[in-house]
């Protein structure tokens, strides 16, 4: 765990007069432009990623920002970004973002944790298919103008063993679908999960590795699942399996991946992340990958459908708004989770301050110094910061922002009427 460094106190509140600028990057669906602009905010929606040294240039003055998988965001972005509110990931994975440095920053990160999952389970349930059936080279073959009408190596996926390696919202989703066509399935999990329909847990991956004719990946990227599937793993596996990485391309090392193939171990591979990937679609790619018989090249489309990217955009989108108009936090992945209801008639601050003893005291002098009436005070702390939403009398609240805001302790203070 990384120790956290906190920014100097901005000792002043953030300025949120006039309409709130947004930045979307990575084509994030309309959806979540159109909901966004119907609140009268500024909306900026670009189709790729952007660099660290642009992101962090270009995030001065931006109050909400949204990405998606590709647009990395590290601590030295987030420096200078003195207006951001929140950031939105528009995908699962939050790996990609520095979460300790948005926290201690006051930067709750929001994502859609759920509504790309089926999707995802659907394209790998085709992948199982494409690659016993070796669909992809018959095709390349035909496109050319050659007819390899074979059975040798083909195979029907009833009765077959797909081993799932990470068992959550999608790996759970595709033991089911799987199952409807036939399959029997395994699944490793480090944590224990209930097993749906006659799905079965094994207790090491090692186990799950042997027994499985297809095996696919649903782990988050983390410092444990890094080369997860390494040389050793590879060989583990059954000879003339397939293997399906729809995960995170850090999971799989692809030059062992690579050489599996050619030397026939495998029969197969569906993958669809890798650990370097383009910013935007103008960009070329290589992977070692290109070129081996029965081998599945995607661009990262595992949520890529339409019905994905508009429910994600909505979700997303709606967590933003409920952050920005009354400070709820819910579902952050990276903050304490505080949602009050609303107080008609009066002014809601919202402050993140260091997460050390007395800033309740402090604050609660401030209010009462300047003779405020408490409609609403919550309060909850995680390890590095605390995260207070509080309802005061209108006439008295701007005062009381500022001084909150010239706390040594305050890291981002707002006011909301
Ligand atoms: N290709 C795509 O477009 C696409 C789309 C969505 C998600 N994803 C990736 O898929 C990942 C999984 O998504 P999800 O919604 O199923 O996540 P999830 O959090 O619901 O499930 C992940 C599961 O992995 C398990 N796990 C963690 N470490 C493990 C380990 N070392 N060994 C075995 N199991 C382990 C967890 O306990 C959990 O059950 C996401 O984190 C994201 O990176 C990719
Ligand atoms: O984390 C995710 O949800 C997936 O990897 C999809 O990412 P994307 O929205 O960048 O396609």
């Amino acid at each position: 765990m990384s120790t956290p460094r906190f920014p100097p106190s901005p000792r002043r509140p953030v300025s949120t007069q006039g309409p709130l600028r947004v930045m979307l990057l990575e084509n994030i669906h309309a959806s979540a432009q159109e909901m966004l602009k119907a609140e009268g905010f500024e909306v900026e929606r670009l189709s790729a990623a952007l660099k660290p040294e642009e992101l962090a240039e270009r995030l001065k003055g931006v109050h909400l920002l949204g990405i998606r998988s590709k647009t990395t965001v590290p601590e030295e972005a987030l420096k200078y970004a003195d207006d951001l509110l929140a950031i939105g990931a528009f995908c699962i994975g939050t790996n990609q973002i520095d979460l300790l440095a948005s926290s201690v920053h006051g930067v709750p990160v929001f994502n859609a944790p759920f509504s790309n999952t089926r999707s995802v389970a659907e394209m790998v349930l085709a992948e199982v298919v494409v690659l016993t059936r070796q669909l992809f080279d018959r095709s390349r073959e035909v496109h050319a103008g050659q007819w390899r009408k074979v059975a040798t190596g083909s195979h029907e996926v009833r009765g077959k063993t797909l081993g799932i390696i990470g068992y959550g919202h999608i790996g759970s989703q595709l033991g089911v679908l799987a199952e409807s066509l036939g399959m029997r399935v395994l699944y490793y999990d480090v944590m224990t999960k209930l097993p749906l329909g006659n799905s079965r847990s094994v207790p090491t991956l090692n186990a799950l590795l042997a027994e499985s004719d297809f095996v696919t990946l649903h782990v988050p990227a983390m410092a444990s699942t890094h080369l997860m599937m390494g040389p050793e793993q590879l060989a583990a596996m059954k000879p003339g399996a397939c293997l399906i990485n729809a995960s995170r391309g850090t999971v799989v090392d692809i030059p062992a991946l690579a050489q599996a193939l050619r030397s026939k171990h495998l029969g197969g591979a569906a993958v669809d992340v890798y650990p370097e990937e383009p910013e935007g679609n103008s960009d070329g790619f290589v992977t070692e990958l290109q070129g081996l018989p029965n081998v599945v090249l995607t661009p990262h489309i595992g949520g890529s459908t339409e019905e994905a990217q508009a429910s994600i955009g909505k979700e997303v989108a709606t967590s933003l708004l409920k952050f920005v108009k009354g400070g709820a936090t819910t579902g952050a992945v990276n903050f304490p989770n505080v949602e009050a209801p609303i107080n008609p008639g009066t002014h809601r601050i919202i402050n993140v301050h260091r997460n050390t003893p007395g800033v309740l005291r402090d604050i609660n002098r401030i209010v009462s110094d300047l003779n405020a009436n408490i409609h609403a005070q919550v309060l909850s702390t995680d390890a590095n910061v605390g995260y207070l939403v509080m309802d005061l009398d209108q006439d008295v609240s701007r005062q009381v922002c500022e001084a909150i805001a010239g706390l040594e302790t305050d890291i981002k203070t707002r006011i909301v009427s």
